[in-house]
């Protein structure tokens, strides 16, 4: 379907020649009815004449076209659109298109230079779209062109009054792209290149010849016909070539320095990232460029007296303090009041979901069991440096796009609490320059009242703050341990939602690299990332399910690297080896397989430590993890395995150092008992199965336990346990 403007009123300014004249024929051809307005005036504004637009009438209407001539200044805006309506009644489309030069080098630029070129150009174009907008908005359609040059976008010797003009018209459509979105007024801007009567002055005649104005016209036409939704736009047109312009921004950078007045050395010394274009943003918008820099703003703000993400500080070369003068120094303590709220909200934030049945001791608080979370541990000590003051400490400066949390661990002294009030307090425990970054480690201890609840060691890695000669390794720090060399013992995988990180910052953790595209951008991200201490929230469950039956009071420690973000709506795959009471983990995102979490592990209390209350509850907690051992274990062993297992099992339980009692199983009946006194002697059972359920259960097929309850593993009578087997059984009997 060709373009119709059969009913449409047009005005096009300065139609007497060139682009004008090229304009308001063609859409005279398409059926437009068309105002040819023409001072007749030379190039430099000085004449007057009636000629040139009549003309261009008389062209129109010998091709059985609709027009009319006027011969207005465009400061007489209010005349030009009142023959539009005296002539057809309405006025629909405006083409601000008239224009003259005045070119003069900078310094001979005269005020009348000056003036007339802003009055023809600015406040003429100004003056007819104001008249012409309250029609158009009272019609509910209008389509404008600002008719701008590559002398405003650019600059161009000798064109200082013509350049301030039409880059003027830029910014006049901009603000009436925005206002006349409503009332489907759409306002673009055009740069022209064309052989005119005004480009000939600064183009050689062969390149004005080929840049015919017929090559233009098709442009504006399609910009104000209706079909056409672009509105705040700018192009480039000529030759027959059109390309959009658009504004880039830097990531830029934060230079301002904590507890000091903003310097110009410390400009100096950002300088080459402020300029730097790598991952540049496009704003399109106030909003959208404002976003951004009110989120660093408040950032800054708020560290001062308390940052949401808190933390950190890079080492500031530019104040020339030596960050390891912040090392040993105590965070003033925080607060942190709870109820099953925070828990749950927690819970949620980490992926549980109460389609897995077993969550809902973490998500229900009437429910029996309701317990925290062990990885909960660290919201109470995260609120130590979100409302304490790492502000407060010399020489540091901070650029929180840079931000990355770097490693976490965490030790549980008592299970937590579901409610309460617990106290934090931080300690800067080193400062460490890697290179690439610098590394803050933050020791945080958490009380309720005078009782140690849990240890922290936040460890926060600022990107590209290193190099200021620290030292790179630091006793205290929690290190990470590589997973055995061997095959995972289980996986599990679990898929984070889209809405991951939004939901997993209500727990307090409010930096807005997890939610705001234009600050993630500048930290370098394609889109928001997932918070770190998220990914190990997940993978800290996935142990407790596998490995402690979900009960939070087998939870020890845990420690995590973040090795690479993860992006919300990705799915975690945990790979956990059991070596002892040390469950070491791996995280890999299963669409990319890239490793996110290393170095990881989680230690678990041991069954012998566990307490008697938890033993004899639900008759079978530690059978079951033991014959889920087994059935590991033989796995591991092979096919060629003994099928014969003669098995004693025996834990003590100690209370204050000394043992009070001891639980046997007694694999016969399938049964365990808790026997009270010291630990003595053994139980000795016999288990026989046979060979179908053997080999299911050796190839991980069969739950030994269920299989056991269920009748399936079948007793037969006494069988010698193989050394092996002995050896594994064991020492498992020891944890
Ligand atoms: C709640 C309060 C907490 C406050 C702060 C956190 C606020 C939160 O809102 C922020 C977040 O949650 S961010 C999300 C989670 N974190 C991430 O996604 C970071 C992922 N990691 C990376 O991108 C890189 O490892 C990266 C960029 C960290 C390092 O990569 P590179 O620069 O390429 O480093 P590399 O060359 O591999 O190694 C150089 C030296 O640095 C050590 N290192 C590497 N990764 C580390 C890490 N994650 N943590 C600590 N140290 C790390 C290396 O070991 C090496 O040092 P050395 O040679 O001495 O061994």
């Amino acid at each position: 379907m060709s373009l119709s403007f059969e009913g449409r009123v047009v005005l096009v300014t300065g139609a007497g020649g060139g682009l004008g004249k090229e304009y308001a024929l063609a859409f005279a051809e398409r059926g437009a009815s068309v105002v040819v307005n023409d001072l007749g005036a030379d190039t430099k504004g000085g004449g007057k004449s009636s000629a040139a637009a009549d003309k261009v009438v008389e062209e129109i209407r010998a091709k059985g076209g609709k027009a009319v001539a006027n011969y207005d200044s465009v400061e007489d805006g209010e005349k030009l659109i009142q023959t539009a309506l005296d002539a057809f009644g309405r006025i629909d489309i405006l083409v601000n298109n008239a224009g003259i030069l005045r070119d003069r080098s900078f310094a001979r630029t005269s005020d009348l230079d000056w003036d007339l070129i802003q009055r023809v150009h600015l406040r003429g174009s100004f003056l007819v779209t104001r008249a012409a907008w309250n029609h158009m908005k009272n019609q509910k359609f209008g389509r404008i062109i600002m008719t701008t040059s590559a002398a405003g976008i650019y600059g161009n010797f000798g064109q200082a009054n013509y350049s301030a003009a039409k880059l003027g018209l830029v910014g006049l459509a901009n603000t009436l792209a925005v206002e006349g979105r409503k009332y489907n007024i759409f306002c673009n801007t055009i740069a022209p290149v064309a052989g005119s009567r005004l480009t000939e002055t600064v183009m050689p005649p062969d390149l004005v010849e080929s840049l015919k104005p017929e090559y233009v016209a098709p442009m504006v036409l399609w910009l104000c016909h209706e079909q056409c939704q672009e509105n705040g736009g700018l192009f480039e047109v000529g030759a027959g070539w059109i390309g959009k312009l658009r504004w880039e921004r830097s990531q830029g950078r934060i230079v301002r320095q904590m507890n000091q007045p903003m310097s110009p050395e410390a400009v100096r010394e950002q300088w080459d990232k402020i300029c730097d274009f790598t991952d540049a943003t496009k704003p399109s918008s106030v909003q959208e460029s404002l976003q951004s820099v009110v989120s660093v703003l408040s950032r800054v703000e708020e560290e001062v007296s308390a940052s949401p993400t808190a933390a950190v500080a890079m080492a500031s070369s530019a104040s020339g303090i030596n960050p390891a003068e912040a090392v040993g120094q105590k965070l003033p303590p925080t607060t942190f009041s709870f109820t099953h709220t925070q828990c749950i909200l927690y819970a949620l934030g980490v992926g549980m979901s109460t389609k897995d049945p077993e969550h809902l001791r973490f998500l229900y608080e009437g429910h029996s069991d309701f317990s925290c979370l062990p990885t909960f541990g660290v919201i109470p000590s995260q609120a130590a440096m979100m409302d304490g003051g790492l502000g407060s400490i010399p020489g540091l400066n901070i650029d929180f796009t840079q931000v990355l949390h770097g490693e976490q661990y965490l030790e549980l002294y008592k299970p937590l609490p579901t409610s309460g009030q617990l106290t934090s307090e931080a300690t800067i425990a080193d400062v460490l320059d890697k290179g690439s970054g610098a590394v803050i480690l933050l020791d945080v201890n958490t009380y309720s009242g005078d009782e140690l609840i849990c240890y922290n060691q936040f460890s926060v890695f600022v990107v590209g703050a290193g190099g200021f000669g620290g030292k790179r390794t630091s006793e205290k720090a929690k290190a990470p341990l590589p997973p055995p060399k061997r095959a995972p013992d289980a996986v599990a995988i679990d898929s984070t939602t889209k809405d991951q990180a939004a939901l997993y910052r209500l727990s307090g953790d409010w930096n807005p690299l997890h939610i705001d595209p234009s600050f993630a951008a500048m930290g370098g991200f394609k889109s928001p990332i997932l918070h770190g201490l998220c990914s190990f929230g997940f993978a800290a469950r996935h142990v407790l399910k596998q490995y402690a039956n979900n009960d939070p009071s087998r939870f020890k420690a845990i420690k995590v690297r973040f090795v690479k973000p993860v992006m919300p709506g990705q799915s975690l795959q945990t790979e956990m080896w059991k070596e002892g009471n040390r469950i070491h983990i791996q995280c890999t995102v299963k669409e990319t397989d890239a490793v996110v979490l290393s170095g990881a592990y989680v230690d678990l209390h041991g069954a012998s430590e566990a307490s008697p209350e938890n033993l004899t509850k639900g008759g079978g907690l530690q059978s079951e993890l033991v014959f889920a051992e087994i059935g590991r274990r033989i796995k591991d062993l092979g096919a060629e395995l003994v099928k014969k297992v003669n098995a004693v099992f025996g834990w003590e339980i100690t209370k204050d150092g000394k043992n009070v009692a001891q639980w046997t199983i007694d694999l016969k009946n399938g049964s365990g008992a808790l026997h009270e006194g010291p630990y003595s002697g053994k139980a000795d059972v016999t288990i026989t199965v046979s060979d179908e359920d053997f080999m299911e259960v050796a190839q991980g097929k069969l739950n030994p336990q269920k299989a056991f309850f269920a009748g399936k593993l079948k007793v037969r009578g006494n069988i010698m346990l193989s050394q092996k087997l002995e050896v594994i059984l064991k020492d498992y009997a020891k944890l």
